[in-house]
Order: structure tokens, then C-alpha cells, then sequence
């Protein structure tokens, strides 16, 4: 079986303002957009991936991303990330409604495309899952099965709000590069010690934080 992702990615220039002790102003849209690139990158070449739709309001990242492959649909709502990924699920579902679709975050830069078949094989098994996230507060990817209403309900402690909203938690070992988002300098480093993709590897190399 195989999934649409819905990866949101807000404004470049807005993104990532937790790593501002970690990586300066002008270095963070660089920073959100290399993320975004080695996240969408390592899902398209997930076997257990048909296509991967970025809801994005980013001129630059929408040309990246179409350029690797995704599609992009416009953050109609602007209204924040779940508004995002509703309407990024119901335009998917519009032109091909048996689709099975799963939200992930655009901020996974380790991503490895066969641990994400594992999630996505896992998820699978229930009508929705969520993978938490590394720190086991968030969630990295929410799944609906096909006929499923997505929900979701990303955010600070979303991992309570999605699992009480009836999504199935998936408990599997050997996924890390999925749990993996980054937000903060700690995370930066946990990625980096995980492997990061290409693009993220040279939006790094000159911060100080390698090596440290
Ligand atoms: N399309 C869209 N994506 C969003 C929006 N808000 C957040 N996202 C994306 O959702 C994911 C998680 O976002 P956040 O952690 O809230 O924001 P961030 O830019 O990653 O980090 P902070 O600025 O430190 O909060 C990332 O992939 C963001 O790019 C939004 O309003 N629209
Ligand atoms: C949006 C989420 O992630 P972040 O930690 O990037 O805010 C989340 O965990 O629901």
C-alpha cells in the first residue's frame, strides 16, 4: 500500500525561530528550506510513498520542492498548521479520494525513506496512527486510512491531543530518523549525529554547533 504525504512548510522567512541561538536570522530560511528539501527528498524515495503534496505559501520553497518532485498546494487558509494540513488533505482527497494520506513535518532532515515505510507499513493497521516525536511530546507523521478524516492536531503536546482523539500511537523501534524534527539546537545536533541529508549537511557546515 501506498501514501500521500501532506508536508506543511510555512514562510521561510518565519520558519525555524527556535534555532535563533543556534543558526542567525539570515542563516534560518536557508536552514527551514535545506529541512524541507532532505525531509520531501528521503519520503519520495520511500517505497511506501506514491506522492508527497507541500502545503506552502513560499515562492522559493514551493520551486525547490516541485523541482525534487512533490506538488504543492497553497496554504488557502492561512490559518495556522492544522488549517494547513486539512485543506492539503481534503485537496488530495478531492481529485483522488481512496487516497490514504499522512501529515508529516517538513523539519525531519535525517529522514531515512526505508525506516519511513516501516512507520507507514505500521500505520497501515489502524484507520489513524501518529509516530510521536523524538522528545515524546510531539508527533513527526499523523496517518488517516483511506475514508479516514485526517484531524490533525499538531502542535505543543500534540502527542496527548492525537492520542486522545483516538489515533492509534505507534510503538516501533529503529525509527529515529522519523522522530527526529528539529527545532532546537539539541535537536540540530541529535539529527546531525543521526545523518543528515545533503542539502542540510552544507546549510551546517559553518555553524559552530558541528563538532561541539
Ligand atoms: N503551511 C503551513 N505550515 C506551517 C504553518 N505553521 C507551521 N507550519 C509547518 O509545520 C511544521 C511544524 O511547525 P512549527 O514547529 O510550528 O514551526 P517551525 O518553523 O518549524 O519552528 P518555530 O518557528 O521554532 O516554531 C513545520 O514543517 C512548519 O514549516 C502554517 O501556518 N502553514
Ligand atoms: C508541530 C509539532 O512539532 P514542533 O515540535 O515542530 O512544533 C508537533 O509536535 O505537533
Amino acid at each position: 500500500m501506498q501514501w500521500t504525504l501532506v508536508v506543511p512548510l510555512k514562510r521561510l522567512a518565519r520558519a525555524k525561530s527556535r534555532l535563533s541561538d543556534t543558526a542567525a536570522d539570515a542563516m534560518r530560511p536557508g536552514l527551514a528550506l535545506a529541512f524541507a528539501q532532505d525531509t520531501v527528498a528521503a519520503a519520495l524515495a520511500s517505497p511506501a510513498v506514491a506522492d508527497v503534496a507541500v502545503v506552502t505559501d513560499d515562492a522559493l520553497a514551493a520551486r525547490e520542492l516541485i523541482a525534487l518532485g512533490a506538488r504543492v498546494i497553497p496554504d488557502e487558509p492561512r490559518a495556522g498548521l492544522n488549517a494547513a494540513l486539512a485543506h492539503g488533505a481534503a485537496t488530495v482527497r478531492a481529485r483522488h479520494p481512496e487516497s490514504a494520506v499522512a501529515a508529516l513535518n517538513a523539519d525531519v532532515p535525517a529522514l531515512r525513506p526505508l525506516e519511513l515505510a516501516r512507520v507507514l507499513d505500521a500505520a497501515a493497521e489502524f484507520p489513524r496512527a501518529f509516530l510521536p516525536d523524538a522528545a515524546a511530546i510531539g508527533t513527526t507523521l499523523l496517518a488517516a486510512a483511506k475514508g479516514q478524516e485526517l484531524r490533525p492536531a499538531f502542535g505543543t503536546d500534540s502527542r496527548a491531543r492525537h492520542r486522545a482523539s483516538g489515533a492509534v500511537e505507534l510503538c516501533l523501534a529503529g525509527v529515529d530518523s522519523v522522530r527526529q524534527d528539529v527545532d532546537t539546537g539539541d535537536d540540530l545536533r541529535a539529527a546531525l549525529a543521526l545523518g543528515v541529508g545533503p542539502r542540510t549537511a552544507v546549510a551546517t557546515a559553518g555553524l559552530l554547533i558541528r563538532g561541539q
